[in-house]
């Protein structure tokens, strides 16, 4: 395509959005000798009215420019950047509010924060969203040390990573009914769950025609890493009311309709109930076991509106040995030796809601 061509090409600017990706921040908050740590990786990224580009491009050159510029420099030197707050910037104020938030351990309120932050700051951004993805650091368990409460025990400032599972937290802050109207999407759940179990998984009555090969089992492994996410009513925010804009205060929203709003409680139980059910459930399919989890996820948080699991069914063969004389593949549940598949599994996905 010609230079030409391309400069008259019409087009029009459909969605931008865009920030800072991937922000690793590790936080330390000191109750005395009794530490506590939270490990994030976060997105921060924004929308509003970040159009750079030329309002009107004048190529006539009547704009005081230098007559000797070509039209291609012209449309770089009135490139509208003043409204582009550097993603330097909003990697800065990531950090800054991980210093100064006191609700930087709970990453539903952090991420409100930081996003109530980036739209009451700038008249010109309209929306935020911020995703926080925190990894596990848990306290190494010892008998003798705890709390002065005598609340937590373990051990006042060691820890260990006990599991490769994420909570994962999207926050939408929306201010584009007015920054005195501010709306926030919040999203919670858990990522890379990994868990097994070598009964009390069946699959049978599916769908038999000229294409099944599979054979009908009353006993199989049943592996999957658990993708889950789950959907909060949505929250008034109070516009900041200080000078910078840092105010957040979160325990005017929690009341706000009435009700507690207890991200911390919730992602406690939705991790429970999910390996709970995984456990204890007699599983007639990847299918009627996640639609168990959700509906007990659903009845013990009133503040959830929408659960959505998303399982791979990672598969398990046995391995057949009748070559050199060694029974393995039958009877199924008499199998011991596995081979894991990673590629194809099965991928099993579901929303359910409050009706
Ligand atoms: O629990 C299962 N659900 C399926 O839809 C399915 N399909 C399949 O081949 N194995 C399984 N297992």
């Amino acid at each position: 395509m010609s230079n030409e061509t391309s400069n008259e090409l019409k087009t029009t600017l459909q969605a931008a959005r865009y920030g800072k990706d991937k922000v690793r921040v590790l936080r330390v908050v000191r109750e005395g000798a009794w530490h506590h740590v939270v490990e994030y990786n976060v997105t921060a990224l924004l929308e509003g009215d970040i159009d750079v580009r030329p309002r009107a491009v004048s190529t006539s050159n009547n704009m005081g420019v230098s007559p000797y510029m070509d039209t291609k420099t012209l449309a770089i030197c009135i490139i509208n950047n003043s409204v582009v707050v550097a993603t330097d910037s909003i990697k800065n104020i990531t950090y800054y509010l991980a210093k100064i938030s006191p609700h930087v351990l709970v990453p539903e309120h952090f991420a409100l924060h930081l996003g109530t932050h980036f739209v009451a700051r700038y008249a010109h951004i309209h929306k935020a969203f911020i995703t926080v993805e925190q990894l596990r650091w848990t306290r190494i368990p010892l008998n003798n040390t705890q709390s002065d409460e005598g609340k937590e025990k373990g051990h006042t400032h060691s820890f260990y990573r006990d599991g490769d599972d994420k909570r994962i937290v999207k926050v939408e802050v929306d201010a584009s009914k007015g920054k005195d109207h501010l709306i926030g999407h919040v999203t919670s759940g858990i990522s890379d769950l990994l868990v097994l179990k070598s009964t009390g998984s069946s699959f049978s009555n599916f769908v038999r025609d000229e294409y099944t090969t599979l054979a009908e089992v009353s006993d199989r492994i049943f592996s999957t890493a658990v993708d889950l996410q789950y959907a909060f009513a949505p929250v008034r925010i109070p516009a900041p009311a200080d000078a910078k804009q840092l105010d957040f205060p979160l325990g005017d929203f929690m009341k706000a309709d009435g009700s507690v709003w207890d991200a911390v409680g919730v992602a406690e139980r939705a991790r429970r109930v999910t390996l709970e059910v995984f456990a204890e459930d007699e599983s007639a399919s990847v299918q009627a076991t996640l639609y168990k989890m959700a509906q007990l996820l659903l009845a013990q948080n009133a503040g959830v509106q929408s659960v959505t699991y998303s399982l791979p069914n990672k598969h398990f063969i046995p391995v057949d040995m009748r070559y050199i004389g060694v029974e393995n593949v039958t009877p199924p549940e008499k199998a011991e030796v596995f081979m894991p598949i990673s590629a194809p599994s099965g991928l099993i996905s579901a929303t359910i809601s409050r009706k």
